[in-house]
């Protein structure tokens, strides 16, 4: 039995509270009260603080609100709901904002980080040391980490700075839909060492072990092996079977699987292929144009993965689940990185520019993404092999025009 000896349970923390971080603190703090056998029932979700004013539309909006302004954590903590990030929904009463990063995370088993990417080095630097040991953490974030060394998926960035394992969760997941109970999937990857989901033993300081924080590229040099230290025997091991129960909805459905880098990658890349895909819709050029760059941006993504995490990406991850194909089409249909760039087309301005009067502080990922995937491959001399990657990075530079994607993916000779 899965919980034979154990006595305590998890504490989870979401470290972020985002459009995403929200809907997830939502959907783990239901599973939570589901399962009290597995995990605390009070789940924390870190807030970096703002201040902001309600809505007077706001289904939480009192008169006395009138030009008031209120920590978005407070209003969290005592109207359940964050009226920036994800307005209208309410959440459940077992969440629990904390502004103070460290604080959010000391005391628990597993981190769920769901941050814009560019926020995930300096979050990870403040919580270095600060963690348990022996936590256990799940990337949601879409991004990759491109610096000197080479290229890092998110998960491994977070478990390298961490020195803890991480796994990822990705999948076609538009939280506003999912945040509304609309049926969606998602793919999770957990590849625990061994030694996390063996019987309980008896008591006994935690035990310490080398393993490979996840399979490392061969475009990570850097990428070493962690000590890291076993998950105690009187916690619920974190088998397949009760990670699952963490996120698995009647409107969620969980597909488990072991390859955490073509998962990571898969939610970096597809965001620079929606990106191509509202270019092409900008253009008024319609469906088949979309559905052509959604085609070479599949091949691409799959030719980055052999390219480059060859050794750990398994394809069948980019054609068969939710975080490949899938998240391909949902996010050239209605995600914001597709809805920006064909913004962006429309009305004649930057994506930067729309970006800021259009998402009330949401973050796109698609175009630093595109910027870091081109500079990686420029220090490979392989911009050509990836030619809509490389043609969405000359757009957002200004070097091409959308009309010229069409040329410019075509097949060379
Ligand atoms: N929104 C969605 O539908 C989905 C998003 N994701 C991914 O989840 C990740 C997080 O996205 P969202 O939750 O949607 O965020 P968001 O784009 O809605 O919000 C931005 C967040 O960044 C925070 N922030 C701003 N400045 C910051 C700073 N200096 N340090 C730390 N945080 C700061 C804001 O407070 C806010 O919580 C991204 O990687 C995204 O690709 C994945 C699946 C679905
Ligand atoms: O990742 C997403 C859907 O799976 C959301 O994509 P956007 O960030 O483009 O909205």
């Amino acid at each position: 039995m899965a919980t034979l000896g154990a006595q305590k349970k998890h504490k989870v923390t979401i470290v972020g509270s985002g459009n995403w971080g929200t809907t997830m603190s939502k959907l783990v703090a239901e599973n939570a009260k589901e399962n009290p056998n597995l995990f605390e029932q009070t789940v924390t979700m870190w807030v970096f603080e703002e201040e902001v004013t309600i809505p007077e539309s706001s289904r939480v909006y009192k008169p006395e609100d009138k030009g008031e302004k209120h920590k978005i954590s407070e209003l969290i903590n005592t109207r359940h709901e964050n009226v920036k990030y994800l307005p209208n929904i309410t959440l459940p009463d077992n969440v629990v904002a904390n502004p103070d990063v460290v604080d959010a995370c000391k005391n628990s088993s597993i981190l769920i980080f769901v941050l814009p990417h560019q926020f995930i080095q300096r979050v990870c630097d403040q919580l270095a040391g600060k963690i348990m040991p022996w936590a256990r953490a799940i990337c949601c974030t879409k991004g990759v980490d491109v610096g000197e060394k080479g290229i890092r998926l998110m998960s491994e960035a977070i478990g390298m700075r961490l020195n803890i394992y991480c796994g990822a969760l990705s999948g076609a997941n538009i939280a506003s839909e999912i945040a509304q109970e609309k049926y969606s999937e998602t793919t999770v990857a957990y590849d625990p060492p061994p030694m996390d989901s063996r019987a309980p033993t008896p008591k006994g300081s935690p035990t310490s072990s080398t393993v490979d924080l996840i399979s490392p590229g061969k475009s990570v040099p850097s990428a070493r092996s962690a000590q890291l230290k076993a998950l105690p025997s009187d916690y619920p091991p974190l088998s397949h079977e009760n990670v699952k129960k963490l996120f698995h909805r009647p409107y969620f459905h969980v597909r488990m699987v072991s390859d955490v880098a073509g998962v990571s990658l898969s939610g970096a890349l597809k965001n620079i292929v929606a990106l191509a895909a509202g270019f092409v819709d900008g253009l008024g050029w319609g469906d088949n144009a979309k559905a052509a760059v959604m085609r070479v941006g599949i091949l691409e993504m799959v030719r980055f993965g052999k390219a480059f995490f060859a050794d750990s990406v398994h394809t069948s991850t980019f054609t068969e689940e939710s975080c490949g194909v899938a998240d391909v089409v949902t996010s050239c249909m209605g995600g914001r990185n597709f809805r920006c760039a064909k913004m962006a087309i429309e009305r004649g301005k930057s994506i930067a520019e729309i970006e800021k009067t259009e998402l009330n502080g949401q973050m796109l990922q698609g175009t630093s993404t595109a910027y870091e995937v081109n500079s990686f491959l420029k220090t490979q001399g392989m911009e050509g092999e990836f030619p809509l990657f490389t043609a969405v990075y000359n757009i957002l530079e200004g070097n091409v025009k959308p009309e010229q994607i069409p040329d410019l993916i075509e097949p060379k000779d």
